[in-house]
């Protein structure tokens, strides 16, 4: 009962430990899938946010600096403007900071570049100066050169006395900024578009967009505007909007550019990202699945252990490692059951008391050791040999008719007195008494065991070290 019960605890601990694997297992993939997620997302926004910080961020940057600049004043100031000593000082910041510079002058009505160049200020002809002097606001951003896109940034110049001067600017080439991204596009299949507060698409990695060079795109042309249009009317942010765009969704991103007063918006075509979050299921699953699948070959293998191991401990004699009772009477009905008459010898050694009284209770087990390796020795292979009791052994012989079962058992007492048993420094002897019988009917074991036990009875009433036999069931 007790090896039940514990062969019980351990299927109920294996079955946990395999719930609990199995749960964890999907736990690990599914967090592994949201970890992955999230780290693709990173991944593909953090070189943008890296691209307008380099590109875009570090110009402003620079511009906002330079209009303070007390050496660019003073040279802008001056009665006479020193072209040559402007020159200079734009080149040498051209030198360091990899970007290209202008100023223009209001005094000298000249713009001066950084690579040494000058032109004259004329109306009509230079119109981004005579518009924007006249407008409010001393910053102004724009894009230009459509063949090799660049961004100019205008700042006006003031002297002590709020008089101005002119303007500092900064032009630098997007090309590098086109390039990464074209590339980063090409792996994580991102559009992008750059839009002024007006609502006007400055920059697009889609080319239609940029089609034309006299008029910009605003957003309202475009096919998606409508699915926004409620969102933006309520002057919510488009983040993290699904928009459909030729049957195809998109998710999009806004950055703000409050320098430029500008927008970014990044469209991520979730096609490939449903690709992306499909297939790390698929590989997660698997090796879910996988792990899964060997927990249970584990499972069934320590199960099928501990069920032979138990179930044989559950029919073996602790000391002889013989079938016991239980696993005799399951012998002798299959015998029955299999329509064999059998023979049955009960054995009894004789005097054992006085074993255990002279030799103490190690010896006695020693003897009933060594008798029952004796008995398994001398039966047949299809046999059954068990422990009946204390010391007293039981021999099945499917088949076996009453002659035949009384020359087994003699042919065993006879190799049981002979037996030499080692004992600490002695040799012990034994002899033992045989009750043997045959029964061809579909009776009880008990009663079968009952005439054996007669016999056995009838032996050691007649001194013992005999083999005696009865036939009569009734
Ligand atoms: N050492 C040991 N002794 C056992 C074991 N099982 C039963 N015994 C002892 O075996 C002895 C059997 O004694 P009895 O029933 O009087 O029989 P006996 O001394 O063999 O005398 P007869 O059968 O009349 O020849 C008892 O003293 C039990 O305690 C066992 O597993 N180990």
């Amino acid at each position: 009962m007790r090896l039940i019960k514990s062969f019980q605890r351990s299927m109920f601990l294996l079955f946990t430990i395999a719930v609990i694997a199995l749960g964890y297992g999907f736990y690990l993939a599914i967090s592994h899938i949201v970890v992955e997620q999230s780290r693709i997302h990173h991944q593909s926004v953090a070189p943008v946010f890296s691209l307008i910080n380099e590109e875009l961020m570090y110009p402003l940057h620079v511009s906002q600096t330079l209009a303070h600049s007390k050496e660019l004043k003073a040279l802008m100031n001056a009665g006479t403007i020193d072209q040559a000593a402007i020159a200079a000082f734009l080149a040498d910041l051209e030198k360091h900071l990899d970007l290209s510079f202008f100023a223009a002058s209001e005094k000298a009505l000249r713009q001066y570049n950084s690579d040494g160049s000058s032109f004259e200020l004329t109306p009509g002809k230079v119109e981004w100066y005579f518009n924007l002097r006249t407008s409010p606001g001393d910053f102004f951003a724009q894009l230009g050169q459509r063949e090799d896109v660049h961004l100019f940034l205008d700042l006006k110049v003031y002297n002590d006395d709020e008089v101005f001067l002119g303007f500092v600017g900064i032009g630098k080439s997007l090309r590098q900024f086109w390039q990464k991204f074209k590339e980063h596009k090409q792996v994580f299949g991102y559009d992008l578009m750059f839009v002024n507060n007006k609502g006007e698409i400055l920059l697009s990695s889609d080319e239609d967009l940029m089609a034309s060079s006299n008029r910009l795109v605003s957003l309202q042309e475009l096919s998606w505007y409508g699915q926004v249009a409620k969102q933006l009317a309520r002057g919510e942010s488009l983040n993290s909007s699904l928009i459909v765009i030729d049957n195809e969704e998109f998710l999009l991103s806004e950055i703000y550019i409050d320098l430029l007063d500008w927008k970014l918006y990044l469209l991520s075509p979730l096609k490939s990202r449903k690709a992306d979050i499909t297939r790390t299921f698929i590989i997660n699953a698997s090796v879910v699945f996988v792990l899964i699948v060997l927990l249970f070959i584990l499972g069934h293998f320590l199960i099928r252990y501990f069920a032979r191991h138990f179930l044989q401990t559950l029919h073996q004699d602790a000391l002889t490692g013989l079938a016991n009772r239980s696993l005799i009477e399951q012998s002798y009905e299959k015998i029955i059951q299999a329509g064999d008459a059998l023979s049955v010898i009960l054995i009894d050694i004789d005097h054992f008391k006085s074993i255990n009284d002279n030799f103490g209770h190690n010896a006695g087990d020693q003897v009933i050791k060594q008798v029952s390796d004796l008995l398994k020795q001398s039966i047949r292979e299809h046999d059954v040999v068990g422990r009946w009791g204390g010391e007293e052994f039981i021999l099945l012989l499917p088949g076996a008719n009453l002659p035949l079962a009384q020359a087994v058992a003699e042919r065993v007492r006879i190799l049981l007195a002979t037996l030499k048993i080692d004992h600490v420094e002695q040799q012990l002897s034994v002899t033992a008494s045989f009750g043997v019988t045959y029964s061809e009917l579909d009776v009880e074991l008990k009663k079968v065991v009952a005439v054996a036990d007669k016999a056995l009875y009838q032996a050691k009433a007649q001194g013992r070290n005999k083999v005696c036999s009865l036939l009569n069931l009734h």
